[in-house]
């Protein structure tokens, strides 16, 4: 698809999220900072990313994501565990950046921090009943309902 992008930091104009490989799922954002920030134990921050997206679409949305490399070695993930990327959103792509370890980060300028993901979107129409039209297997069980193994 083709996505309408705004350059609002200059270093972002040669540096645009890509796909790091032709099957890549996500198009890694960037710590858009003019110094090193300190992420102290269990401190979150949020991070500009020097871009802004209009996606425009109803039928999509974004998701920002962690990075897996710096969640699982160095705790960095989100304040909000996950964005949401609204298609009408016109404002800077901004990234809570959470580190959940008990050792400070440091984050540098234009460093990968997170991902962007784009995914269909299904906007529903609630229809209201007393009782819904087919009895699954399932029913109301969940939490655990179906066991271990
Ligand atoms: O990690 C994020 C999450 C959200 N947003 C932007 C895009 C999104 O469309 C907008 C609003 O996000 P959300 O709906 O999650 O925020 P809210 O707290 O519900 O506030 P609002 O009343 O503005 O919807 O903020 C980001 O840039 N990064």
């Amino acid at each position: 698809m083709k996505l309408d992008v705004k350059i609002l930091d200059p270093r972002m104009a040669d540096q645009l999220p890509q796909y790091a490989t032709p099957g890549s799922a996500g198009l890694d954002l960037r710590a858009c900072l003019d110094a090193p920030i300190t992420l102290e134990p269990n401190a979150w921050q949020l991070v500009p990313t020097g871009i802004a997206i209009h996606l425009a679409d109803p039928a999509y949305a974004a998701l920002i994501l962690p990075r897996s490399g710096l969640g699982h070695k160095h705790g960095i993930v989100l304040g909000n565990l996950v964005g949401l990327i609204d298609s009408d959103y016109q404002g800077q792509l901004m990234v809570s950046a959470w580190n959940r370890s008990d050792v400070a980060f440091t984050l540098e300028p234009m460093e990968r921090l997170a991902q962007l993901v784009i995914v269909p979107v299904v906007q529903a129409q609630f229809n209201v009943v007393n009782e819904f039209a087919a009895p699954t297997e399932r029913g109301e069980g969940g939490y655990g309902s179906t066991g271990k193994k």
